[in-house]
C-alpha cells in the first residue's frame, strides 16, 4: 500500500523517526517543524546539530514549517512532548486529510486531565483513527540505523498492522498491538520507574535495589494497566519491560539522569518538559487512587519530586510495607 508520511515535531525523536523512514525509501516522508529558519537549515545542511549532532539526514527527507504540508499525508506522527500533544492537535487538526491515521509518539499522560494521549487526541481529532507508538529506542540509535524495535497499537488490528508494515524498515521494526492502554501506560510509567532507578543510583543504594525496582515496578505497571482496561501482559513486552530495562540502566536516559540528581540530594524540580516521568509520577499517583490500585514506587517518586518525602524515608517506607506474595 502506498502511504505518505508526515512527522510533526522536529526534535530528537521526530527527526530520528523521519530519517529512518525516509532512508528506507518506500514512502515519501516530510518532517514538519515550527520554525522556518530551522527547517531551511535542515534542508540545506542535512544535519540537525541541536537534536542529533553528527547524524546525516537522508536526501529523500523533506522539511517544512508549513502546517498545510500535512494535508496529503495518510499517516501523521505527533512527536512533541506529552503536555503539548493537545495544542498540536488543535493546531494541525484542521489541515489533516479526512482519511489520515494519527499516531502519538510521546511517552506520557496528560497532566491536567489524567487522560491517556490517545484520548486527548481522540477528543480533538474525533474523525481519525488514533494510534500510539512506544517502546525502547533512543533517538540517536534510531537515527544512526542501529537495530531498534518498538510497539504500535491501534484499536483496530488492521490499522495497527498497516502502521507496523508501513513504518518498519531494515533497522527499525514495529510490532502491532491492539492494546493502546497497555502500550501507553508502559511508555509513561517506565519513565517514572527510570527516575526511581536513577534515585537508587544517585543515592548509592546498589544494583540489587535497581533490579528489585525494575521487577516490582513492572508489577505496578501491570496493576494499573489492568485497572484501566488494558492487558497486563502488554507491559512484559517492548513498551514496558523493554523500555524499562533500557531507560532504567542507560545514562542516555533523561529520566534516569534526573533521578540520579534527585538521589544525590540536588534540588527537585520537574527537570523540564522532556523529563516526562516527572509529570507522569504525580498523575500516576492520582490514577492509583482513582482506580484503587497500589503503586508504592510511583507514589514515592511523586512525593520525592514534590519535596514531601526524602529518599531515605522513601526507601524505609517501601522496605517496611506488609510482607506479601509475589
Ligand atoms: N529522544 C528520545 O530518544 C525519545 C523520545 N521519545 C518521546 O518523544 C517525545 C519528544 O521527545 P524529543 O523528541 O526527545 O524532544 P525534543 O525536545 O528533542 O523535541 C520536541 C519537539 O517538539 C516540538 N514541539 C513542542 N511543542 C510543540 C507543539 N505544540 N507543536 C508542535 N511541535 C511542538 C519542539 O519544537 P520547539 O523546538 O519549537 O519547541 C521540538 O522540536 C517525548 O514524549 C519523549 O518521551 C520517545 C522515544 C525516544
Ligand atoms: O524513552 C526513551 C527511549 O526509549 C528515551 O528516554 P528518556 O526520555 O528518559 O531520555
Amino acid at each position: 500500500m502506498s502511504e505518505r508520511i508526515a512527522v510533526i515535531g522536529a526534535g530528537a525523536f521526530g527527526t530520528a523517526l523521519a530519517a529512518v523512514m525516509a532512508l528506507e525509501g518506500r514512502h515519501p516522508v516530510t518532517l514538519v517543524g515550527r520554525h522556518p529558519s530551522l527547517m531551511n537549515d535542515l534542508r540545506d545542511d542535512r544535519v540537525h546539530d541541536a537534536a542529533l549532532p553528527g547524524v546525516p539526514l537522508p536526501d529523500a527527507l523533506q522539511f517544512t514549517a508549513e502546517p498545510d504540508a500535512v494535508a496529503d499525508a495518510s499517516l501523521v506522527l505527533f512527536v512533541m512532548p506529552s503536555q503539548a500533544q493537545g495544542d498540536a492537535a488543535r493546531h494541525y487538526g484542521p489541515y489533516l486529510s479526512k482519511d489520515a491515521v494519527v499516531v502519538t509518539c510521546a511517552k506520557g499522560i496528560d497532566r491536567a486531565s489524567g487522560k491517556l494521549l490517545t484520548d486527548v487526541l481522540e477528543k480533538e481529532l474525533s474523525a481519525h483513527p488514533i494510534a500510539v507508538l512506544s517502546g525502547p529506542g533512543f533517538a540517536a540509535d534510531i537515527a544512526r540505523g542501529l537495530p531498534t524495535a518498538m510497539a504500535v497499537a491501534a484499536a483496530d488490528q488492521a490499522v495497527a498492522e498497516r502502521l507496523a508494515n508501513a513504518l518498519s524498515g531494515r533497522t527499525f521494526r514495529l510490532y502491532a498491538s491492539t492494546d493502546r492502554t497497555g502500550v501507553q501506560l508502559g511508555g509513561a510509567l517506565k519513565n517514572v520507574l527510570a527516575i526511581a532507578c536513577g534515585i537508587v543510583e544517585g543515592a548509592g543504594l546498589g544494583e540489587s535495589a535497581r533490579a528489585a525496582l525494575i521487577s516490582r515496578g513492572l508489577a505496578e505497571m501491570s496493576r494499573l494497566v489492568e485497572a484501566m482496561g488494558g492487558n497486563a501482559d502488554t507491559v512484559r513486552g517492548l513498551s514496558g519491560l523493554g523500555d524499562l530495562v533500557l531507560t532504567g540502566t542507560s545514562h542516555q536516559s533523561r529520566n534516569l539522569r534526573f533521578g540520579i540528581s534527585l538521589g544525590r540530594g540536588e534540588p527537585a524540580s520537574t527537570g523540564g518538559p522532556l523529563v516526562e516521568g516527572a509529570f507522569a509520577a504525580s498523575v500516576a499517583a492520582r490514577l492509583a487512587k482513582e482506580f484503587s490500585v497500589d503503586l508504592p514506587i510511583a507514589d514515592a517518586v511523586a512525593a520525592i519530586i514534590d519535596g514531601s518525602l526524602g529518599v531515605q524515608a522513601a526507601m524505609e517506607r517501601l522496605m517496611t510495607r506488609p510482607i506479601t506474595t509475589e
